[in-house]
């Protein structure tokens, strides 16, 4: 059985207190690996490392930090193979999915901002004839980087390249339930040569060695990827010591599907939004709305297609879903279909827990789901599900649509499915989410400001909207 390692100062360490989680392949349910149950010591000395790190990593030149960047991404993509298997195996998704979209993303987050450093610039402001004002921008310090389990490697490398290019040290905790590729990347760290004590990966509980992070005087800045509940907990903590905060959180998006769409493009797409990873992505569309002359269409082809949809061993290059992370999760997603019926809907397709045969046999899998016939703002509309669960609602206004879609407690993101231009600016303007895909959907350009409103998070991600975020701005007046 693998034993997972902390990675702390350069070295591949046990923690200190000896005591490890079980790990469990989530398509088997069965354990197969050992991760490290970090505790307050352990963050002690990665904090110690990341700080006496920081004077060397934050001076040595933006091409220096930029090339280490590089030869990072350069060894997660020879390592393309062992990674997407690592990741399928450790939190069910499907190996295609793997290799196609989260291992080339972790990638491409270091390249992006071994990139994008070389080109991050601060402001100026002239004073006609009286000053010159620059605004200076330097690392912080050691930033807290806490990452979820639904895009494992592909998260984690979100907050940490960016941490890194502008010149923090980091102490990083990847989630208890998906740890295996982070483990994976403080090898090719270490491979890569980046110098001790820059990155460190901390593994274990969140209320233990998540906590401890957060909680930690040296640790000026968090970047957290999550669901709501824990980033409240989280700001609690941060916000008394006055820490700098940047919160990823969770969503209900609105897919607002109107009849002049393309209906063939909208169909695909919508098949992708709903139940890509499992539904288990903050930015699926979960809550589907359809204008009301196309709603019988929309329902009878989506019924049929998402009833063919293969679930089961995620290793199989067939396969479309695989399982969803744990047992516990399965239990909360088919809770919510029970709910779902209890509020009054109806099941069209999926509704339960597939049992697959084989080596899958004890393995958590839910049947994609879809349920009508439910008011927009029953729990089941309101609540975050996180997984391969969408409701469809038929709708004969603009207004009312928006209304629905607005109508609730998160903000994250929106797709508008229409041909009308105006339409379709008009709606994106009205809809309360950060992020608003018009005629796709999940198409990312990491230069954009990535992020949510309302109790979807606070702050933005990507682009240089990250790099501001991993430096403080100090500001110079000269007088002429
Ligand atoms: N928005 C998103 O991207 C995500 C949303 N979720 C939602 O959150 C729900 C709960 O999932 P969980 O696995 O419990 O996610 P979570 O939000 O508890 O876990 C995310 C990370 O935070 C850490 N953490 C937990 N408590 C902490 C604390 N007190 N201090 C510091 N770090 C802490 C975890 O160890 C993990 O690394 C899901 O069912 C889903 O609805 C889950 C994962 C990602
Ligand atoms: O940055 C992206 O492309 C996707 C981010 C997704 C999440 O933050 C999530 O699902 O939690």
């Amino acid at each position: 059985m693998q034993i997972i390692e902390n990675y702390i100062n350069g070295a591949l360490v046990a923690p200190i207190s000896k005591k490890y989680i079980d790990n469990i392949n989530p398509s088997k349910g069965q354990v197969y690996s050992q991760i490290p149950d970090s505790d307050h010591a352990d963050v002690e000395l990665a904090v110690a490392a990341a700080k006496a790190a920081f004077p060397a990593w934050s001076t040595c030149g933006i091409e220096t930090r930029a090339h280490i960047l590089n030869k990072i991404a350069d060894l997660i993509d020879e390592n393309l193979e062992e990674l997407a298997k690592a990741e399928s195996i450790d939190n069910g998704k499907p190996l295609s999915l793997a290799k196609s979209v989260d291992i080339p993303r972790a990638s491409s987050n270091f390249r992006f901002y071994a990139s994008g450093i070389q080109h991050f610039a601060a402001e100026s402001h002239y004073m006609e004839g009286t000053a010159i004002n620059y605004t200076k921008r330097s690392a912080v310090g050691v930033a807290g980087c806490i990452s979820p389990w639904n895009l494992p490697l592909y998260l984690f490398s979100w907050k940490i390249a960016p941490a890194l290019a502008a010149g923090n040290t980091v102490v990083a905790k990847p989630t208890e339930v998906t740890p295996m590729t982070a483990y994976l990347l403080s090898k090719l760290c270490i491979e890569a040569g980046l110098p001790n004590g820059v990155l460190n990966i901390v593994h274990g509980y969140g209320h233990k060695a998540g906590q401890a992070i957060v909680e930690h005087k040296d640790v000026p800045l968090i970047s957290f990827t999550g669901g709501t509940e824990t980033g409240k907990k989280l700001a609690a903590t941060a916000a008394p010591m006055f820490k700098k905060l940047s919160l990823e959180l969770g969503g209900k998006n609105p897919n607002i599907i109107f009849a002049d769409c393309d209906f063939d493009d909208m169909l695909k797409t919508t098949l992708r939004s709903s139940f890509a990873n499992q539904g288990q992505i903050c930015l699926c569309g979960s809550r589907i709305f359809v204008e009301r002359p196309i709603y019988g269409k929309f329902k009878n082809a989506f019924v049929e297609k998402v009833k063919k949809m293969k679930v089961g061993d995620p290793l199989n290059d067939q396969t479309k879903m695989g399982a969803v992370v744990s047992e516990a999760h399965m239990n909360k997603v088919l809770g919510y279909i029970k709910l779902a019926q209890g509020e009054g809907g109806t099941v069209l397709a999926g509704g339960d827990r597939v049992m697959v045969e084989g080596d899958c046999a004890d393995g958590y899998f839910i049947a994609p789901t879809i349920i009508e016939g439910l008011s927009h703002d029953c729990r089941t509309n309101q609540e975050e599900i996180f997984g391969p669960v969408v409701t469809i609602m038929p709708f004969d206004t603009e207004d009312e649509v928006l209304a629905m879609a607005n109508a609730t407690s998160y903000g994250l993101a929106a797709t508008i499915w229409t041909q009308n231009l105006k339409r379709a600016h008009r709606v994106s303007h009205q809809v309360k989410s950060g992020i608003v895909w018009v005629n796709c959907w999940l198409l990312r350009d990491l230069r954009t400001p990535f992020g949510g409103m309302k109790q979807s998070g606070v702050g933005r991600e990507g682009g240089f909207e990250a790099l501001r975020f991993f430096t403080e701005p100090q500001n110079v007046c000269i007088k002429l």
